[in-house]
């Protein structure tokens, strides 16, 4: 038996191709999407996801501007332009990338920023809602893995997950999704102890750690969903935290490229032009 692969590439074009339309009807408005993106330094995970998000935004008329900081900017003025940023109307979603550069303190930038502009849904206010069972603005991954599973009719409901990872973009708001679509929630970090065998019990399982063959066989249940979060670059290609012989044990498996990662960019896409909507409506 060789998993089905659940194919984020496909899935993210035609949630794409949805998300133009609804573009289009703004334009017949005179509303243009507006998204910024901070890059402060050279992170290269980051590099991926601006350069590929840029192009697509492009493609469905989302305007899209990359403010680009040297690795040595100070926290006031990083703070600066987020408050340029609240400011600017033409700006509907404002994401900050992360990790962001040590001599920055994260969570005050993230504070920073406007809770309504939250496109990536990292202020407080967007976290407690999605804690508290009322998800608004979410962290893009997270949706998009969401709405990979919601494509394949792949059921949550009464499953057990076992996310591996408790990160601010990947682990944790995974997590609280899983949870507020009523899977039985488990999540692992470096102090968890026997992580394989807590892993067999997954029906979903989630690798978000960033290390290459992290989750081999042994970790997995026969026929489970298997969502591999991980990009990390070996010998200059692009591989995930799942080992290739995952392959013939899961049901269900997201390759490297083109599984989450596209549906990321095509979340983040769809959650800009709520924003952009909600500008409409308040006139
Ligand atoms: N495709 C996509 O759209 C995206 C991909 N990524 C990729 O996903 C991966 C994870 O990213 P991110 O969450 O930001 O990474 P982080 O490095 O922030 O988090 C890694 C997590 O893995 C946990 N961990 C480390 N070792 C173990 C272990 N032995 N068992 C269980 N958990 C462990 C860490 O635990 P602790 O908290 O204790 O340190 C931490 O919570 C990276 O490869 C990243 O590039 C990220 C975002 C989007
Ligand atoms: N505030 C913030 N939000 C994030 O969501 C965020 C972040 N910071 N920092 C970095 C990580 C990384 N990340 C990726 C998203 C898409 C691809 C992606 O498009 N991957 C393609 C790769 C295609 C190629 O090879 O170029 C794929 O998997 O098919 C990769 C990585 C989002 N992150």
């Amino acid at each position: 038996m060789t998993a089905t692969l659940l194919d984020g590439k496909t899935t993210a074009r035609t949630w794409r191709a949805a998300t133009k339309a609804r573009v289009d009807q703004l334009r017949q408005a005179a509303i243009t999407p507006g998204l910024a993106v901070v890059l402060v330094g050279h992170d290269p995970a980051s590099e991926i996801y601006v350069r590929n998000k840029a192009r697509q935004a492009e493609q469905v008329g989302i305007t899209s501007i990359v403010e680009r900081l040297p690795e040595d900017t100070t926290q006031a003025a990083v703070l600066a332009l987020v408050d340029r940023l609240n400011h600017d109307p033409h700006v509907d979603g404002i994401l900050v990338q992360l990790p962001l550069p040590v001599q920055l303190d994260e969570t005050a930038v993230l504070l920073a920023v406007a809770p309504a502009k939250d496109v990536d849904g990292f202020h407080p206010f967007n976290l407690g809602q999605l804690w508290s069972g009322h998800p608004d603005l979410v962290p893009a991954t997270a949706a998009g893995i969401m709405a990979l599973l919601e494509a394949y009719q792949l059921p949550v409901a009464g499953k057990n997950a076992v996310v591996l990872g408790r990160s601010l973009i990947v682990g944790r708001p995974v997590a609280a999704l899983l949870l507020a679509a009523d899977a039985t929630v488990t999540v692992a970090h470096s102090h968890t102890q026997a992580v394989e065998k807590l892993a067999q019990q997954a029906d979903i399982l989630i690798a978000a750690v960033g290390q290459a063959n992290f989750v081999t066989p042994a970790f997995v249940k026969p026929g489970a969903v298997v969502i591999d979060v991980g990009t990390n670059r070996v010998a200059g290609h692009l591989v995930g935290d799942v080992a290739a012989e995952v392959a013939s044990q899961a049901g269900y498996l997201t390759p490297v490229p083109g599984g989450v990662g596209p549906m990321t960019i095509a979340a983040l896409l769809s959650q800009t032009v709520d924003l952009a909507e909600r500008r409409q409506q308040r006139g």
